[in-house]
């Protein structure tokens, strides 16, 4: 049994003088915004992903008859095949030249590989491939090494952004150099812009010759988030960046629409190529951000479908998550060739920015006595609250809508607008609580969320990676507790695992219990109501 439930918030004060500075970022309103609900799920039997591999393994049978583009053919490197052969090449290359030069050259080349290992350890990158191009020491190597056009850096600088991080730094020359890439960092630390960055310098210019670019994020409310931020990017540069709306679906016609980059969930875009109205066979980037998620039942075979129309043989696929399990770096495998894996830190981790801790509360009524408790000593706005599902968000809102804490709730059963609201108040400060399902829990980024707490305790590690990385973005430090009870304990391993290997303390007895074989953990729990259904 954890200490008593007041020190849920122990080490947080809710001080407004104090935080100042928090409260003034409240009041700046953000321009528009997200709100999600999963893509519906769509029955589609078809394995285009089996035909790209068809197609592919077609592809290298007849290249490696010609003798040309041996390069496909892989290499196997620390577990993650990566079709390709491009050092030797790289070195093959220097050998047309004579011998002194040669050796200078090999010596430079041999120089400049030592240089980007030991930066890479500096920046804690681990990445694995062959001839992987050097990550970048700074946003200006941009347009030294690349050309990059005066718009992007003036754009990034106007954003604040004064160094790349550290997925920025490896990825964003990985796409440069024409390379797939398969990547893994944490929460908040920059992968949007990590993909984003190439996709606008490869393009160069806007045109009207069909879709060049398609990226798909698992929710609306993320394919809307990351469409404003392409759009901030590109700013002064005329491109055509389309967020893929409901409308859009429904009426547009593609083939007279103008749109450089796509974004949507994969259910919209299959639902326009079903109908005949969109045509990728042009698309020269597709990245899938959130790719795990997107390999899970019920969307993988809608982004099956979408990989498959993407049919430009010179495509370059990409995959960016805070989480990538084994299992979809094997069904990667299957549709990435010449990929770079690139790692941050260590694979499937939390944000060490984010101070983490679990706390016992017995049963059901214990979460809301110590949740009530714990904001009246002590509530550093804005709190992300988490819950299992709808119901319980709706039951959890009931119950706090009264209490003096400016609380709001998001859940799908609200329409896109009242959803939107919702975010549109937590973010310019209104509300201080916000009660939710995980439809927000992968992507959105609020940056000040000083505290997130998992009323319901995650049911994956996954999903408690994703939850609490909502907070601790982009340098900035937050918390995260997690209330558990008797129904969780035989899951807590898997999250204290996630807890202990972030550098947060977890209590022994938590770590000797036996690592279980974990799916889904939706335990039935008690409701969350206090009042009878007359109160309500
Ligand atoms: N180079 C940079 N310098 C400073 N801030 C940055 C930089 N790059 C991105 N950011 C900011 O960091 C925040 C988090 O970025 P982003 O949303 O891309 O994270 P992420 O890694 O995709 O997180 P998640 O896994 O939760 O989706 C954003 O507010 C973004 O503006």
């Amino acid at each position: 049994m954890e200490k008593d439930t007041s020190f849920l918030f122990s080490g947080i004060t809710f001080n407004r003088k104090k935080f100042a500075s928090d409260f003034a970022r409240f009041k700046e309103k953000k321009e528009d915004d997200d709100l999600v609900e999963t893509s519906s799920l769509v029955e589609n039997g078809s394995s285009a992903i089996e035909e790209v591999v068809r197609v592919d393994k077609k592809r290298k049978r007849k290249a490696a008859r010609s003798g040309k583009f041996s390069h496909w053919f892989s290499d196997p490197v620390e577990g993650f095949s990566v079709f390709t052969s491009s050092k030797s090449k790289a070195i093959d290359e220097l050998g047309d030249h004579n011998e002194d030069g040669n050796l200078q050259q090999k010596k430079e080349y041999h120089r400049q590989l030592e240089e980007g290992c030991s930066f890479r350890k500096t920046h804690n990158i681990h990445v694995s491939g062959s001839n992987i191009p050097s990550p970048l020491q700074d946003f200006t190597e941009l347009r030294s090494r690349y050309n990059c056009k005066f718009y992007l850096l003036r754009n990034l600088t106007e954003m604040g952004f004064k160094e790349p991080t550290p997925i920025q730094r490896q990825a964003i020359p990985v796409l440069l150099s024409g390379r797939e890439c398969f990547a893994c960092a944490p929460t908040g630390s920059g992968k949007t812009f990590a993909f984003i960055c190439p996709i606008l310098l490869k393009l160069k210019h806007a045109s009207k010759d069909g879709v060049r670019a398609v990226i798909l994020c698992p929710t609306r409310e993320l394919a809307a988030q990351t469409a404003r931020e392409c759009k901030k990017l590109a700013k002064g540069k005329k491109f055509y960046i389309k967020l893929m709306t409901k409308q859009l679906t429904k009426s547009a016609d593609f083939s007279k629409l103008p749109c450089d980059i796509l974004i949507s969930t994969p259910f919209r875009v299959q639902f326009a190529i079903r109908k005949k109205k969109l045509d990728l066979s042009k698309v020269e980037f597709l990245i899938l951000d959130e790719s795990d998620k997107l390999f899970e039942l019920g969307l993988v075979e809608q982004v099956d479908a979408v990989v498959k129309a993407c049919s430009n043989p010179s495509i370059l696929r990409s995959l960016f998550s805070a989480t990538l399990p084994d299992t979809v770096e094997e069904l990667a495998r299957t549709i990435m060739h010449d990929a770079v894996r690139v790692i941050i830190g260590r694979k499937n981790s939390a944000s060490e920015l984010i101070k983490q801790k679990l706390i016992f509360v017995g049963s059901e009524e214990g979460k809301l006595l110590a949740l009530r408790q714990s904001f009246t000593e002590s509530l550093n706005p804005p709190v992300l609250l988490f819950v299992q599902n709808k119901e319980r968000a709706k039951e959890l809102y009931n119950e706090l809508k009264y209490d003096d804490i400016r609380a709001d709730v998001i859940h799908a059963d609200l329409s896109q607008i009242q959803r939107e609201d919702a975010i549109d108040n937590f973010r310019s400060g209104k509300t201080w609580v916000l009660i939710a399902t995980d439809v927000i829990a992968r992507g959105m980024d609020f940056k000040g969320v000083n505290c997130v707490i998992n009323y319901d305790f995650p049911d994956s590690a996954a999903a408690y990676i994703h939850r609490i990385g909502r907070s601790g973005r982009a340098g900035r430090s937050g918390e995260a507790i997690t209330l558990y009870t008797e129904a969780d304990v035989p899951f807590l391993r898997n999250v204290a695992n996630v807890i202990a290997a972030s550098g947060c303390e977890v209590p022994e007895w938590i770590m000797a219990l036996p690592k279980k074989k974990w799916r889904k953990h939706r335990p039935q729990r008690d409701s969350i109501s206090t009042k009878g259904e007359e109160d309500d």
